[in-house]
């Protein structure tokens, strides 16, 4: 059993402490925000994440797991101090490194023996270096402080499944101490650990997501140029996925990827690579792809409607995927802010997302169209005139395609997530346009004279 105190208390930083107390570590999580550690204490996690607050509220009770704002008493006799405060994006694209010197500074200032800093932010390669000279040169006490990197890869909305069960531990080091700290401290885990240098291991990080982001921007280019020539991105990459080599996930199209990693890391390794006099030509071509993607539908919306003045448009998702309350670089940002210039009435469903967005789009009026918050996607559709759909949440996929035709004033269907099949959608009576797929008409002759679908090209000579 180890000391350890973890600086930090987002997804990564509140995620790791709570699992090392469940794996029987002594922990304290250190946050600057009053308001979150006493929201924390009360037993309420102040995040969305499956598990969490039932493993939070027992190895406190435990007395295991402590918050607290005072990092002098949590870190002056740590073992381990791991950092997960964040590293957001600059204008330039590059890593925001402040918060991590701050920690670096409040640790120099408070440790009284020697212990191992663990940087588990994403930071960029070197990074590690340069903390551990600065803890060193503010250190106040004779003390040895040495600094390991651990890059974090859970996922949000899986956050403590994917830390407890991670298929890969990485841990950087530059000594035996170290890395031997690192490996008692994960021992209890059982998982497989990787243990390479810190430079690599900070590297390891960066080109795992970037690969994964290429990886959705590749099968969003496929998929326009599937829409183009007449093929279905759906089974192109049910096809590619048997290819082991390939694999089966982050094969899904659609309207791009957001949250708070794949955006900004893609970014910050272009920018690192600038930096080096290198060109990341494959990492600049994703953040150019997902860019055009985000707003891909908005404006087949745009052509095939004129204007959005006036209408009720449906909203379903606003979260950058399911299973979290984060929106950051959500798709329903970017669209959301179009759609509302062009006078739209907006009526959103998110089942954990809306509380979060109404802090940027209060309901009511917002400029020339207005925002109402609903609390089922059948509320949202109930006689609108057009349907996004921005995030697949289970609440939205278990929309049967006859609901909205039988809801909708207009069956007018714009998915970015590809959750329906097609055929089901024009069989049902609804216009459905998807990424990477054809569009669904109506099939009904009725339906397809109401959306102006009766196809002239096919008129027998003549006539
Ligand atoms: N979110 C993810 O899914 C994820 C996954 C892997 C890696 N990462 C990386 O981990 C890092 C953290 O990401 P996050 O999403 O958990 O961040 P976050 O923004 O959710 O949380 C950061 C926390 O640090 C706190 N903080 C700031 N300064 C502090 C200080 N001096 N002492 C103590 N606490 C302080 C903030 O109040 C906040 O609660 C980033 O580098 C990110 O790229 C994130
Ligand atoms: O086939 C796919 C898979 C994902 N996405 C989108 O990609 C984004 C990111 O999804 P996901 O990777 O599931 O979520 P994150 O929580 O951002 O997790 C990523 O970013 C974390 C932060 O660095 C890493 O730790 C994780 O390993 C990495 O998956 C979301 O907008 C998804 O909708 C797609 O468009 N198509």
């Amino acid at each position: 059993m180890y000391k350890i105190a973890v600086a930090g208390t987002g997804y990564v930083g509140l995620v790791a402490g709570v699992c090392f107390a469940e794996k029987g570590h002594q922990v304290t999580c250190v946050d600057i925000d009053r308001n979150k550690v006493n929201v924390m204490k009360s037993g309420i996690s102040p995040i969305y994440e499956e598990g969490l607050e039932e493993l939070m509220q027992k190895n406190y009770a435990e007395g295991r797991l402590d918050y607290t704002i005072d990092y002098q008493s949590a870190y002056k006799d740590a073992d381990a101090i791991f950092i997960g405060v964040g590293t957001p994006e600059q204008p330039d694209g590059s890593a925001n490194l402040s918060y991590i010197a701050t920690v670096a500074r409040q640790i120099a200032e408070s440790v009284e023996k020697d212990c191992l800093v663990v940087v588990k932010s994403t930071v960029p390669v070197g990074t590690n270096d340069k903390v551990e000279q600065f803890i060193n040169d503010f250190l106040v006490n004779d003390v040895r402080v040495e600094v390991a990197s651990n890059p974090e890869f859970l996922a949000q909305g899986s956050a403590v499944h994917d830390t407890l069960y991670a298929e890969r531990v990485i841990i950087g080091t530059e000594s035996k101490w170290a890395e031997e700290l690192l490996m008692n401290i994960y021992e209890p885990f059982h998982l497989p650990i990787v243990s390479v240098n810190r430079r690599s291991a900070e590297m390891i990080k960066y080109a795992s997501n970037d690969f994964l982001a290429l990886k959705i921007s590749y099968m969003n280019d496929i998929a326009n140029l599937c829409e183009l020539v007449g093929a279905d991105i759906q089974d192109v990459a049910r096809g590619m996925s048997f290819d082991e080599r390939i694999g089966r996930k982050f094969l899904n199209a659609g309207i791009g990827y957001g949250g708070s990693c794949f955006p900004k890391d893609t970014k910050a390794l272009e920018y690192i690579a600038k930096q080096n006099g290198y060109e990341l030509k494959t990492v600049t071509a994703a953040i150019n792809v997902n860019n055009e993607q985000k707003t891909l539908l908005y404006k087949k919306a745009s052509k095939r409607l004129i204007t959005f003045n006036g209408l009720k448009v449906a909203v379903l998702g606003l979260t950058f995927k399911p299973g979290t309350d984060d929106l950051r670089e959500a798709a329903s940002l970017e669209n959301v802010p179009l759609l509302l210039e062009q006078g739209a009435d907006i009526y959103a469903f998110d089942p954990v997302g809306a509380e979060n967005f109404a802090k940027v789009y209060p309901e009511g009026k917002n400029g020339k169209g207005s925002i109402t918050y609903v609390s089922s996607p059948e509320d949202a559709l109930k006689n609108a005139n057009v349907c996004f759909i921005f995030t697949e949440w289970g609440e939205v996929k278990a929309v049967t395609p006859e609901t909205y035709k039988k809801l909708m004033r207009t069956s007018l269907v714009f998915d970015g997530r590809n959750i329906y099949k097609v055929d089901e959608m024009g069989e049902a009576g609804v216009e459905y346009h998807s990424v990477g797929r054809k569009v669904a008409i109506p099939t009904s002759k009725k339906e397809a004279k109401e959306f102006g679908h009766i196809d002239t090209d096919l008129q027998p000579v003549g006539y």
